[in-house]
């Protein structure tokens, strides 16, 4: 089982590498990965269990954070409407997106980083993502709000991206324009 062991941390070059696009159709490697992934994130969110291996609660994680250069990431919690959200993704792909930009009212945080970075993180509100499910199969999903969030914090991760790198230095509380708080 994938443990904080695993998770490498700021400072390791696969957080700043692009990562390789996945061989279609996936391997079962590649799906018995995107499992492990997940059970990772639900393990985290596990009173119980994240208690018993010190796993940081998060609600995605991203191949190149296992040290894992493959497009691949997964992503499981419940949205502020508690709608259950959990996807395995492979070479997710962002299509399209709004305008409008959002946050997280919170700043926020990334298992690579064991450090509180205060700030506001701009991203689109609202992305249209195409990628292949766990199934193999080609999937689309419109995102909006913290899922929309969330996910393009995941792709980033497979573009050498971090979410510090869109606080603004000068002020890292600014509220970019046409953007809107989220929680
Ligand atoms: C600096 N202030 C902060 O970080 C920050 C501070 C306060 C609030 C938020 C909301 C913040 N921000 C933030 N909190 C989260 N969690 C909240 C707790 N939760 C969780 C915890 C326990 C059980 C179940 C669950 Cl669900 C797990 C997820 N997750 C992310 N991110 C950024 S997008 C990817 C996602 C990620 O998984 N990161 C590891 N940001
Ligand atoms: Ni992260």
């Amino acid at each position: 089982m994938i443990t904080m062991n695993d998770i490498v941390r700021e400072g390791h070059p696969s957080l700043r590498e692009k990562a390789e696009e996945v061989t279609v159709p996936p391997t079962e490697n590649d799906i018995q990965l995107l499992n492990d992934m997940l059970t990772f994130i639900k393990n985290s969110q596990d009173e119980d269990i994240a208690g018993q291996y010190h796993l940081r609660p998060g609600v995605g994680l991203a191949a190149p954070q296992l040290g894992i250069n493959k497009r691949m990431c997964a992503v499981h919690f419940e949205d502020l409407k508690g709608r259950l959200c959990s996807y395995g993704l492979i070479n997710p792909k962002i299509v399209s997106h709004s305008v409008e930009q959002a946050y997280l009212s919170t700043g926020e945080g990334c298992l690579s980083v064991d450090r509180d970075v205060q700030g506001y993180v701009p991203r689109n509100a609202r992305v249209t993502v195409k990628a292949i499910g766990m199934d193999g199969q080609e999937l689309k999903l419109r995102l909006r709000d913290y899922a929309a969030i969330v996910v393009q914090h995941e792709i980033d991760h497979l573009n050498g991206v971090m979410f510090y790198d869109y606080i603004n230095p000068e002020n890292p509380f600014t509220v970019p324009d046409n953007s809107k708080p989220i929680g």
